[in-house]
């Protein structure tokens, strides 16, 4: 498969290119970047130079670029992808936007969260999730990738959303993420003297992956949920910590809920349970397609706690990206991605 990667030089883009770069059926054609268009990427990220040295080029060559891919991934800021979608809109090529322009069902709920108005609503998609949406998947032109905090929510709670085992009214996330998640442009707050030795809270009771998040639990449940989502950021370059509460159904026991999540991702490459009393950690996912899983039950309380871990780059972004252009192209899901985490 010839592929692009539109916005190369960003941390989703690079880590795809990583990603893609060793992939059997990936051949790597064009990478773009507006700001240092005619530079190598290599240029941009010493660590590629002798493996990958391709010239940047704009997106003002959308046409050519559009003639030489089968395939087009899209890691720009949302508001971006839209635009390119629409450019390429008459063309066969397959999209796999990175970004938030696809993800939603509801073009209202988007608007409304995101703040800018969707330029691409006739377009369909699919949620780029792929334990939850491998069928669809397999023949979508455009595959709007689940985002980072929202995969490692998501996957922990889906087994007891689905099932009715939790009250659905009754959910709360706490979520921790590595500053890559912010993106690489410069910002004050992300300064190492800010961030060093500190841990805080922010976007409470309006982050952009709250409706998400509930978009894809209400389809399992099949009732409207609305939900607590708090992000967090945390000093440490990759890797988000999940950590979901909810209270537990009437008549529900302990066997029920850990038969849930075996018979939900018993069979799943990506999904390492560690069973009820496991502790997921960032570390044992680091660099990996990995989502860790482990719960707790809280009979005091009656809730359920389930911990989930993910490194954001991969399982959050282009490891997910390229788990669903394998489903998409009929690849063995794991192709290109079957490699051990990065440890310590
Ligand atoms: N970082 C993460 O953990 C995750 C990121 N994502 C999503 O991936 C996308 C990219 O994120 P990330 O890589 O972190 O962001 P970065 O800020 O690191 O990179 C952004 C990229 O977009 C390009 N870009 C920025 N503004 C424009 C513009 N106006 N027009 C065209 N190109 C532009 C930049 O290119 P240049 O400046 O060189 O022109 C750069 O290549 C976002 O939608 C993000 O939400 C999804 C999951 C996780
Ligand atoms: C730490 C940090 O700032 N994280 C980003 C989310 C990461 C991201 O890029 O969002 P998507 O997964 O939707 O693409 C944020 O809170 O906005």
């Amino acid at each position: 498969m010839n592929i692009s990667i539109i916005g190369a030089t960003g941390y989703a883009g690079a880590e795809l290119l990583r990603l893609l770069y060793t992939h059997p059926r990936a051949n790597i054609i064009h990478l773009t970047s507006e700001s240092s268009t005619g530079k190598k990427i290599s240029a941009i990220y010493p660590y590629l130079r002798e493996r990958c040295d391709l010239t940047l080029t704009s997106l003002d060559n959308i046409e050519q670029i559009a003639k030489d891919s089968d395939f087009i991934f899209i890691c720009l800021p949302h508001g971006h992808a839209m635009k390119v979608g629409q450019l390429l809109e008459s063309k066969n090529i397959r999209i796999i936007d990175l970004g938030a322009d696809y993800r939603f069902n509801d073009i209202s709920t988007y608007e409304q969260w995101y703040k800018v108005k969707h330029l691409h609503t006739a377009a369909s998609r699919v949620y780029g999730l792929a334990e939850l949406h491998r069928e669809e998947i397999k023949s979508a032109r455009i595959i709007g990738n689940a985002g980072c905090y929202t995969t490692a929510s998501i996957l922990a709670l889906a087994p007891l959303v689905k099932n009715h085992l939790i009250d659905a009214k009754s959910i709360i996330i706490d979520a921790a993420s590595g500053v890559s998640g912010a993106g690489r442009s410069a910002k004050q707050a992300n300064l190492l003297p800010e961030l060093y030795d500190s841990f805080k809270a922010y976007a409470v009771a309006n982050h952009r992956h709250t409706p998400e998040i509930e978009q894809e639990l209400s389809i399992l449940n099949g009732e409207n949920i609305i939900l607590n989502f708090t992000p967090h950021l945390v000093p440490m370059a990759r890797g988000i910590l999940s950590t979901c509460y909810a209270n537990i159904s009437p008549a529900v026991d302990d066997k029920t809920i850990n038969e849930a999540f075996a018979k939900m991702y018993g069979q799943e490459f990506f999904i390492r349970l560690l069973g009820e009393g496991g502790y997921p950690t960032t570390k044992n996912v680091r660099g990996s397609n990995i989502c860790e899983i482990g719960w707790h039950i809280d009979r005091r309380t009656n809730r359920v706690i389930v911990i989930s871990a993910i490194d954001n780059l991969v399982k959050g972004a282009a490891g997910q990206a390229v788990q669903n252009f394998n489903i998409a192209c009929g690849f063995d899901e794991k192709t290109g991605l079957d490699f051990i985490p990065v440890y310590p």
